[in-house]
Parts: C-alpha cells; structure tokens; sequence
C-alpha cells in the first residue's frame, strides 16, 4: 500500500480566459487525515477540489490517490465523493432513494444495495426519515443525507465544499461535532474547503492556507495559529499584532528587531543564517498572548516583552473583553483578552497601560504584511 491516499504534486490551473486558479500546489495527506482548505474568495480553494474529484481538467501537474495517478481518470472512476454546499439532492426522490442512486449507478446486486443503504441510515440517524423528501427535512437532515449519499459508495476520499455554509450558525457548530466524530469513526480522508478559518481550526488535522493560487502554509491548527510563516497567514488567520520590522540580530534563539516603536525579539521563522541585518520582517504576536496592566502596577520580567501605550476603550462582550489602545506613534490596536483577568485588573479607560508577552510567544516573519 503507498504511504499517503492522496498526493498533489506542482499541481497547477490555468483557465481557458487565462485566469490562473491553482500554482504547483503540492501536498501529500495520509489516510484518515482531515485536510482543510482556507483562503480569501477566489484564491483557489474550490478548484483544487473540483481537480481532485476530477470535475476540472488540470493544466499541469499530478494527482495521484494511494500510489496510483489518477490525473486522467474520469471522475466516477475516481475513488472520491464530493459534497457541495447546496447538497445537490434529488427533491423528486425519498431520502432513500437519494442515497440508492449512487449504487444503482455503479451497478450492484439489490442484496449489496440494501444492506449497505441499511446500515448507512441507521449510522447517519436517518432511518425515521426513509420515505420522505427533501422539502420535510430539516437543514441537519439534508446534512446527514448528502453525507449518507457520498459514504454509501465508500469512498477513499470525501471531499466537501464548504458544506456547512448553508446552516446557521447553532446547526453548524453540532454538525461540525458530528462531522469529526464520524470521520475518525470511519476513518477516510476527508478535504473540506471551507470560508471559516475557526471552522477549519476546530475540525482539522491539518490546514493549507492558499493566497493568490499558491500555498502559504501548510500546518497543524496549534502550530498555524501560535507560529504563522508568512505575512499573509498572520494577518488571515487568528487575532494578531503585527508591527512591521527590521532584522537587527539572532539572541540565542530569538531574533532580535527594531520597530517605530522599541525593540523586541520573538522566534524566527526563518533560516537564521542567511538574514541580514536591516532585512525587512514582521513581528507577529498572537493577541490572546499578552496581558495588559495599568502601567504602575506590571512587574517587569526578563523572558517577557513590554509595550506602552494609553488604553481608550473596554468592551465586554460574554468570556472576552476587547481594548482598544493607542500605542506611543499614535497607532490604535484592538486587543481581545480574557474578560474576568481584564475585570480582575481594573483599567481605567484614559489611563497609561503595560502590555506584556513572553518572548518566545512572538514570531519573527520575512517580509511586511
Ligand atoms: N470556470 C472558470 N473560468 C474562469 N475562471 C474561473 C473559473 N472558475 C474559477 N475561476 C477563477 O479562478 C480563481 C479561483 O477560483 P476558485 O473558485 O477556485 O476560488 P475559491 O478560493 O474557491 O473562491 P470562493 O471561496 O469564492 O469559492 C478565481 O480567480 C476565479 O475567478
């Protein structure tokens, strides 16, 4: 068996108009990982997708499923389903008969077809519903049964485009729970496309940031939103500061920088040895990382960092507190914080304030934002 069930490689897409959708997307996903896709409108998500089902013509590049190029394999040939957000189901159809469809297509035995439309709906929690159609079910159901519709013919890889995007926001939240729970319980690969990045933070193993048809960053939920690589993914993903910067030094392992507004240092996301002093870089601080004090009462500590600036604001909105500051050159930053540690503090709006971060908690990135 070959080491991963999917595999792009320098995968690419050029419309006819000329429009470039996809630049050598590379990526290789094992079995029963859930890969999602995020990136801003018209950056290449739905694309690669339709690619990988086989909906779309690639340009240049390879596709290749558990060891095998399917590049050229017509896409009822493929081992994939696709979910689209519309859920594309039959409304002249009982929920049954939708699921069915798939397997009459392929040509099975009635014996095949309904033991494994049987067990599909009593997994899914359809089997109330069997005999209705699509106009009596709920936003849940249509869910479970475009899932149901695309498991039946158990595919290798499931890929979903932006599937939730029709609930609203309650529905999606449970749905999403169920949606992890029966992935790792059936254990296909699952590619989800998705516009919302804490949806892709919540349900992924991994996740590729896509800017402009090329990959930004390929990593773990923790690792993309606490250790971004570029500009872009600080600014896309997460609540961060980011102060643009000059490269002055590597202290140990931190990388010293200079900003219009003091210096700092914070762990580089680049190979150390080749920048130079006065490179541009971005300093990039995760806003849940840093504490606020009125000004007189912070104790300053070596392995953190300090900020100055004038609070203007406190807005609490349920768990969180939201500051607006004004820092030192004028510039307004808005912070999200924990709302009982911001209440425990009592700030005064108007007042001097101190941020505070641990050092190791700022990465240092190539480039401005
Ligand atoms: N059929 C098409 N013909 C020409 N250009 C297209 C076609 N489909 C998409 N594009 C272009 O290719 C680029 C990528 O589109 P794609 O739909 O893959 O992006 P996306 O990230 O999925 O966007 P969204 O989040 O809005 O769905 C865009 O610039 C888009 O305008």
């Amino acid at each position: 068996m070959a080491d991963f069930d999917l595999e792009l490689i320098k995968l690419s897409k050029t419309y006819p108009g000329g429009a470039v959708a996809v630049k050598e997307f590379d990526l290789e996903v094992e079995r029963g990982e859930f890969v999602s896709f995020v990136g801003p409108s018209g950056c290449g998500k739905t694309t690669t997708l339709r690619m990988i089902a086989g909906l779309e013509d690639i340009t240049s590049g390879k596709i290749q499923i558990r060891g095998e190029d399917v590049t050229k394999v017509p896409t009822e040939k493929r081992p994939t389903s696709t979910i689209f957000q519309n859920y594309a189901i039959f409304p002249h159809m009982t929920v049954r008969q939708n699921i069915e469809f798939g397997l009459n297509v392929r040509k099975m035995t009635t014996n095949v077809i309904n033991k494994r439309v049987g067990d599909i709906l009593e997994k899914l929690d359809l089997g109330d519903v069997a005999n209705a159609k699509e106009e009596s079910l709920s936003g849940g159901q249509k869910q479970r049964l475009a899932l149901a519709r695309s498991l039946v013919i158990e595919p290798e890889i499931l890929l979903l485009d932006e599937p939730l995007g029709a609930l609203d926001a309650n529905l999606r939240r449970s749905i999403q729970e169920e949606l992890k729970l029966l992935q790792r319980s059936l254990g296909i690969t699952f590619i989800f496309v998705t516009h919302a990045q804490s949806e892709a933070l919540s349900l992924s193993d991994r996740i590729v940031v896509m800017n402009a048809g090329e990959v930004e960053q390929i990593s773990d939920p923790l690792e993309l939103y606490t250790r971004p690589q570029t500009p872009f993914v600080a600014k896309f993903v997460g609540s961060n500061l980011i102060f643009p910067a000059r490269f002055e030094a590597m202290l140990d392992e931190n990388a010293a920088v200079s900003t219009d507004i003091g210096s700092f240092d914070g762990m580089p996301v680049f190979d150390r040895s080749s920048c130079k002093k006065g490179e541009t870089v971005s300093l990039v601080i995760p806003s849940e990382f840093i504490d606020v004090f009125p000004s007189e009462k912070a104790i300053y500590k070596d392995n953190c960092n300090y900020l100055k600036g004038t609070l203007s604001e406190v807005d609490f909105v349920g768990r969180d507190a939201y500051l607006s500051i004004v820092l030192s050159n004028n510039q307004p930053i808005r912070l999200q914080s924990d709302a009982t540690a911001i209440r425990s503090r009592n700030l005064t709006p108007g007042g001097p304030v101190d941020m505070q971060w641990r050092r190791q908690r700022a990465t240092v990135v190539l480039g401005h934002a």
